[in-house]
């Protein structure tokens, strides 16, 4: 049993665990202690380093091998360097100490959700340097902030900068999810994000009387409306076998707000819903349905966004894309098998793929389950090293496509 690291430890999973323990956990995270560690890995394998401050204190930091030839488009290797909060009382170990157990299970917040793969990059980058290789396109690494809130002060804006512009970047790779099976999931497009509160105004009184037209019962029409909604999208994904969660639109009630005694008949209540809306949806059509859900309460009852994303796309991953060709084929040379699903959730990639960027989600874990934001998130130092054997034979290919028409 070891938690700090032995002798005999590949040292791609002691860099990893160093960089575990570099807590860059929202809300404060300590991005400075993260972005001298990537400088130092720049340093280490002699590549540039660019950082670009996006907002005050929020860095972008770029690590570059240079192609060997210029004209080409780039690969962008996307991470974020930020970790969701945890619950430390119900972790088996400290979720910044990377312990890992007899077994070779490394436990820490940010196992999964993404710090392997940032490490996966490097050392992929570092072990194809090494070898003497070169390849025509240019690879860049971006380690972002601010992902597990959003990316507002991160990729949304980073996009719309020149240093990005000025990257070229032809096709990225971001985060995926792991998957319990044999096989490896790859994500092509994700679900749009949809904040909504739900307010509902009525009339007060107390709480002795009949009163009519209260907020409360307004707000329980609108309730059951999209819960009805959910029960019927929960039933249609359970029915067909085909379909996996990204391809289905989910919302859970996650907060309930109002009232000020038991006596009291509020004038105002409030409910929020977390909506992901599947890419195939007819957004203007939704966002419609959710206002008629409202009026149908009656008379004062609106609603606001605090997140909505308008833009979905989807990658193609047909032999239309000649990126995905690449990729896949190196699946099958391999002998792995890849599934291509719909992100359930929010990622950075949908950033890169508004302006217009092909981009496939993927994290190199098999036979792991799926742990991201959980307690006692871990990785196993077999399948965090296996990952880098695929980034070593995935990036020779993404960096070798021969130039295309979006290239010139
Ligand atoms: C509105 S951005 C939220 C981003 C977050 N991403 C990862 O968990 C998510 O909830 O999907
Ligand atoms: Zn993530
Ligand atoms: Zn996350």
């Amino acid at each position: 049993m070891t938690s700090k690291g032995s002798e005999d430890e590949h040292p791609s999973v002691t860099l990893f665990r160093r960089y575990l323990r570099i807590r860059t956990v929202q809300p404060k995270p300590d991005y400075g202690a993260a972005v001298a560690f990537l400088e130092e890995r720049a340093h280490q394998l002699g590549l540039s380093c660019q950082k670009v401050e996006v907002a005050p204190g929020y860095v972008v930091t770029v690590l570059t091998w240079p192609g060997t030839n210029p004209s080409l488009s780039s690969i962008l290797l996307n991470s974020h360097t930020d970790v969701v909060p945890v619950f430390e009382e119900h972790w088996s170990h400290d979720p910044f100490e990377a312990f890992k157990d007899s077994e070779g299970y490394i436990y820490g917040r940010g196992t999964q959700d993404m710090k392997c793969v940032s490490m996966q990059y490097l050392e992929a980058v570092r072990r194809l340097k090494v070898e003497g290789h070169s390849f025509p396109r240019t690879i860049h690494m971006t380690f972002v902030p601010d992902e597990e809130i959003g990316g507002h002060h991160g990729m949304e804006l980073f996009v719309e900068r020149p240093e990005f512009r000025a990257l070229r970047a032809g096709f990225a790779l971001d985060e995926g999810l792991a998957n319990p099976t044999d096989a490896f999931t790859v994500f092509y497009s994700e679900r749009s994000v949809w904040w909504v509160r739900v307010t509902s105004t009525g009339r007060p009184g107390h709480g002795s009387r009949f009163i009519e037209d209260t907020a409360a019962e307004k707000l329980h029409k609108v309730v059951s409306s999209i819960l009805a909604f959910r029960e019927k999208e929960r039933q249609r994904l359970q029915s067909n076998p085909h379909l996996k969660e990204g391809a289905v639109t989910s919302v859970n009630l996650t907060k309930l707000e109002g009232g000020v005694a038991y006596n009291v008949v509020p004038a105002s209540m409030s409910a929020a819903f977390d909506f992901r809306v599947a890419p195939d949806v007819d957004l203007k059509a939704f966002e419609e349905q959710l206002h008629a859900w409202c009026q149908a309460a009656g008379e004062g009852v609106t609603l606001e966004f605090a997140q909505k994303w308008m833009k979905p796309r989807v990658t193609p991953i047909d032999d239309s894309n000649p990126w995905w060709s690449a990729f896949s084929r190196v699946f099958k040379d391999m002998n792995l098998t890849l599934e291509a699903e719909i992100f359930p959730a929010t990622t950075d990639s949908r950033y890169l793929r508004a302006v217009g960027i092909p981009a496939l989600g993927f994290s190199p874990m098999n036979c792991t389950p799926v742990l991201l934001h959980d307690h006692d998130e871990r990785l196993h130092e077999a399948v965090f090293l296996r990952g880098i054997d695929i980034y070593t034979q995935l990036l020779p290919a993404l960096a070798s496509v021969p130039a295309l028409p979006s290239d010139s």
